[in-house]
């Protein structure tokens, strides 16, 4: 697809790119760019909802660890610290923009019940009626269940970009797409993907520091999402400024073609 006319689009930005390389804790310049980039593609007049994991690695530092345990409480203690700093820090670098952040924070058993999904897709849309506002979703990390946890965001993002019927879910992660091997990053990621079951054999089990996802649970995410008729990408978000080219159809990415 080759566009540039409004879409719904649904970015996600995993924890490997809103944490410093080599330190875990959260990285402003990088949230600075993304922030950017999201007011770049609004001004271009796409709707768009981010789906921000980082609320575990935001509480980290006021809580005077430094690295990600490994307990649940531990960890739904840090999301509680964590998603207000979070949020804290995107609706300072919004204003820059004169845009402002609308938190949700959603459970796996939300989306899964069909009136509780309905009332998140209604929020969602009237949120979306005012052009300044910004929807930044996460799982309500602090009262999830542990087995009914989406755990990572790729999931979410996928039920998201459904429910709300998004033309495009942009999953933003610390690789530059799908590599077809991970020890030979200069041959740039796979461009298009008609069928992810041909192309999973490539993902990996090794993923970032902080992350939770990592390949493997970004491939079942766009599995999901383009079953549900959403086009998927997966692109560089350490590179958000080519985000515009990426949307029109180039860049450098992985386009996942929903099957017609
Ligand atoms: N075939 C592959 N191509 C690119 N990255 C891969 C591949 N297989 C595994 N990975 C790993 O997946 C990681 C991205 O997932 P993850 O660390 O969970 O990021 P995020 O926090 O953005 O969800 C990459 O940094 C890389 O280590
Ligand atoms: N909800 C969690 C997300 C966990 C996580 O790391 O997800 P991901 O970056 O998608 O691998 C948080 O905000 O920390």
């Amino acid at each position: 697809m080759s566009t540039t006319a409004p879409q719904r689009i649904v970015l996600k930005f995993g924890t490997g790119i809103l944490t410093k390389l080599n330190a875990p804790e959260p990285d402003p310049v990088q949230l600075r760019k993304l922030v950017e980039a999201v007011a770049l593609l609004k001004r271009a007049g796409h709707s768009v909802v981010v789906v921000s994991s980082g609320a575990v690695a935001s509480g980290l530092k006021p809580l005077d660890l430094t690295e990600r345990p490994t307990d649940m409480t531990t960890l739904q203690a840090l999301a509680a610290v964590g998603q207000t700093h979070l949020m804290h820090a995107y609706e300072n670098l919004l204003r820059d923009y004169d845009l402002h952040v609308a938190q949700l924070l959603v459970t796996h058993e939300d989306l899964e019940n069909y009136d509780r999904a309905r009332r998140v897709k209604t929020t969602l849309e009237r949120l979306l009626e005012f052009p300044q506002v910004v929807p930044v979703i996460n799982e309500n990390d602090s009262v999830a269940i542990e087995e009914l946890r989406f755990g990572d965001n790729d999931k979410l993002s996928s039920r998201v970009a459904r429910l709300w019927s998004a033309d495009l879910l942009i999953l933003l992660t610390s690789a530059p797409g799908l590599l077809r091997d991970m020890s030979k990053p200069e041959e740039g990621p796979i461009p298009v993907v008609d069928d992810v079951d041909v192309v999973i054999h490539h993902a990996q089990e090794e993923k970032t520091k902080l992350g939770t996802g990592g390949m493997i649970s970004k491939l079942r995410a766009v599995q999901d999402a383009v079953n549900g008729g959403v086009q998927c990408i997966i692109a560089s978000g350490r590179h958000a400024e080519q985000l515009p080219e990426v949307v029109a159809g180039g860049g450098v990415c992985t386009r996942f073609l929903v099957k017609r």
